[in-house]
């Protein structure tokens, strides 16, 4: 399917390289909201203790006056991000490596650097895919590296091909339920101070980018099985990389999955009888064969 947006990639690639840095300080009172919109187990984490996996989604994130946001309630692009005329940006994937704990209290900084910037062809459309590689440092110290995927997509037209109809999700060895519902949206998008319409603007998300509800974000889910996955462990995992492969939307019950695979643990998101909505992968260093 051909796009009728003209793209000039030329000129959006000299997007890469562009660099953005912003500090924050990783509060009791946030780590405590995160552990209360995530339900996780045990009791409230404290001062000094490592803040729970993927925290650092919440962190360090940009903050633009409200007038300079654009229609989809992001920031307008052309700053720290290319202006890809494309309209609908989803979350497509991640890579996060752990060097070590964020601890409840410390200042951290994140250095953000565009690295990539692919014009691809798509069963749903055009997609163009930005790869922001993040690492966040407290003092000297890395604490984590992530490589994010963002993909805007085509307006939707009427021309849009059918989706082909994928196969149900299989259940994992370890499973485990949650309800999604419009206050833990809203909750976690305040969390990560991202205000995207299609996480708490109904009428926006349905009418405007075509889903049939507002959309579950792909961190939230990220985050749902990088905590499952070292409650299995009773550690956290060093590595964990996923994918968003098809959207959930509010007043679904999420299932998150857990499969062994050799020193791996494979893990994905369905809602009932759906499709994998996010597939991913966590690995422990001290486990590798
Ligand atoms: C991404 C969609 C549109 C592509 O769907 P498609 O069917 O059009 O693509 P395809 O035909 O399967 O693949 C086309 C090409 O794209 C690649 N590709 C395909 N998928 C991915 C992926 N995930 N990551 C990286 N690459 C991907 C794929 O490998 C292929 O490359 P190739 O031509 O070189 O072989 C579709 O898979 C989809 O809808 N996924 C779900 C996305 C989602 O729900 N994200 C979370 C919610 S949005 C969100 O959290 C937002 C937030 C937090 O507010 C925020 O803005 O940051």
């Amino acid at each position: 399917m051909t796009s009728k947006v003209a793209i000039d990639l030329d000129f959006l690639r000299s997007w890469i390289g562009r660099e953005q840095t912003l500090e924050d300080v990783v509060t009791l009172d946030l780590a405590r909201k995160f552990h209360a919109t995530l339900e996780l187990p045990g009791p409230p984490p404290e001062r000094g203790q490592p803040a729970a996996p993927l925290i650092h989604f919440c962190l360090a994130q940009p903050a633009v006056p409200t007038a300079e946001l654009a229609e989809d309630g992001h920031p307008a692009k052309g700053g720290f991000l290319p202006p890809v005329p494309l309209p609908r940006r989803m979350w497509a994937g991640g890579d996060v490596t752990f060097h070590g704990p964020i601890v409840i209290g410390e200042a951290v900084r994140r250095v953000s650097r565009v690295v990539d910037l692919r014009s691809k062809s798509g069963r749903s459309g055009h997609l163009v895919f930005v790869t922001v590689e993040h690492r966040l440092e407290s003092g000297s110290r890395l604490l984590v590296q992530e490589r994010q995927d963002i993909v805007y997509r085509d307006a939707v037209t009427g021309e849009t091909a059918p989706q082909p109809v994928a196969d149900p999700a299989g259940v994992g060895q370890e499973h485990q339920d949650v309800a999604i519902s419009p206050p833990l949206l809203f909750r976690y998008s305040a969390l990560t101070f991202n205000s995207h319409r299609i996480h708490y603007d109904r009428d926006y998300a349905v009418g405007v980018e075509g889903y049939r509800d507002l959309v579950v974000h792909g961190p939230l889910q990220a985050t749902l099985l990088c905590n499952l996955a070292a409650r299995i462990k009773g550690k956290p995992a060093t590595h964990f990389s996923f994918r968003a492969q098809s959207p959930v939307f509010a007043d679904d019950i999420l299932t998150l999955n857990a499969s062994a695979d050799g020193a791996e643990w494979r893990l994905w998101t369905c809602r009932p009888d759906g499709p994998v909505a996010m597939s991913a992968t966590a690995r422990w260093a001290d486990d590798a064969e």
